[in-house]
């Protein structure tokens, strides 16, 4: 397994109000991987990220990142992680190139003009180059954020909720953009509110809420425990009651009688099989059917049943 470039442990900000922002995280995250960190408004994601760029001073905890205590030694680690805020905050008179070759400078790298263009371009920001950032349309903003944020080559990048607000060409485009980071061996952490990026993008997946990180996993190993299979059958007559031969099948009578519903399976395909053989012991028993649904869950319900649990739980 790779090296770990990030190591999180006890992690915890409480705000000078008193809101505990974030609570006790531990967090390892490994060279290379994408990771996902998905939660509500004000689950205190942006707070996480803020720590780790020092933006945000944590209450106690460790952070390791590259191996050196960011607490102790900042500057060595900083100058290797990139961030890539929710908000444009400053330079909005400048011209796009000017600040993205600025913000190289700011982490003492020498300038490299060629690279700056490389990046424009990949950004489809080269036209836009001599434009003042404020005369930009919103997703353009947020390319130049980009921009500025791979001018210094991070090893490490944050992406704050790249794709908040864009459309779908340009979400499609920062997906693009993360796939290529993958293929340089940047690790990236992102946040989203959008379970199908997470989904798309990530490789782990972490799930937090009201700063307590509840589960951090595998994408697939996530979808495999917590995911589901379920099938609606319509019976072509209604059933008083299941039939004793398929009593192995995790099935409901609903609907008077006139649907079955299968829950079962793990989001890898497995319930499918397992609907599959349930039509043929329906037709052994004689019981005939109009229609099946089937639906797998994805991560947004395992992240929503999560989320459902929790605050049952509080
Ligand atoms: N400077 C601050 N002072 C006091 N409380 C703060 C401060 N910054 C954030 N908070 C609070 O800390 C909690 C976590 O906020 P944070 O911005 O980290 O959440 P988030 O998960 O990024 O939310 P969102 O998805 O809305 O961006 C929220 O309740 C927020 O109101």
């Amino acid at each position: 397994m790779s090296e770990p470039i990030l190591e999180l442990e006890g992690l915890t900000k409480v705000y000078s109000g008193g809101l505990k922002a974030l609570d006790n995280v531990d967090l390892t995250i490994r060279q290379g991987e994408i990771f996902a960190l998905l939660g509500p408004n004000g689950a205190g994601k942006t707070t996480l990220i803020g720590a780790v760029c020092g933006l945000v001073r944590p209450t106690s905890g460790t952070m390791r990142a590259f191996g050196h205590d960011m607490q102790k030694d900042w500057r060595t680690a900083r100058a290797r992680i990139g961030l890539v805020p929710q908000e444009l905050s400053t330079d909005m008179f400048e011209p796009v190139k000017r600040a993205v070759a600025y913000s190289r400078g700011l982490f003492g790298l020498a300038p490299d003009p060629a690279r700056i263009e490389e990046i424009l371009r990949s950004l489809s920001l080269w036209d836009k180059r001599d434009e003042r950032i404020m005369a930009l349309s919103g997703g353009m903003k947020r390319r130049v954020l980009i921009a500025k944020a791979l001018a210094h080559e991070p090893d490490l990048l944050f992406l704050d909720e790249p794709t908040a607000g864009v459309d779908v060409e340009l979400r499609k485009g920062m997906w693009r953009i993360i796939d290529e980071m993958r293929d340089k061996g940047v690790t990236v952490i992102l946040t989203t509110h959008y379970i199908e990026e997470a989904e798309l993008m990530a490789d782990r997946v972490g799930i937090i809420s009201a700063g307590k990180l509840l589960m951090v996993d595998e994408k697939e190993a996530m979808m495999a425990r917590l995911g589901r299979t379920e099938a609606h059958i319509s019976l072509a007559s209604p059933l008083a009651e299941l039939p004793a031969s398929l009593a192995a099948f995790p099935i409901d009578l609903e609907e008077g009688g006139t649907s079955l519903c299968y829950r079962g399976g793990d989001g890898t395909g497995k319930g499918k099989a397992e609907v599959a053989n349930l039509t043929k012991a329906l037709i052994a028993a004689g019981i005939d059917y109009t229609g099946i649904e089937t639906r797998e869950s994805s991560l947004e319900d395992i992240f929503v049943s999560l989320l459902g649990e929790e605050r049952d739980a509080a």
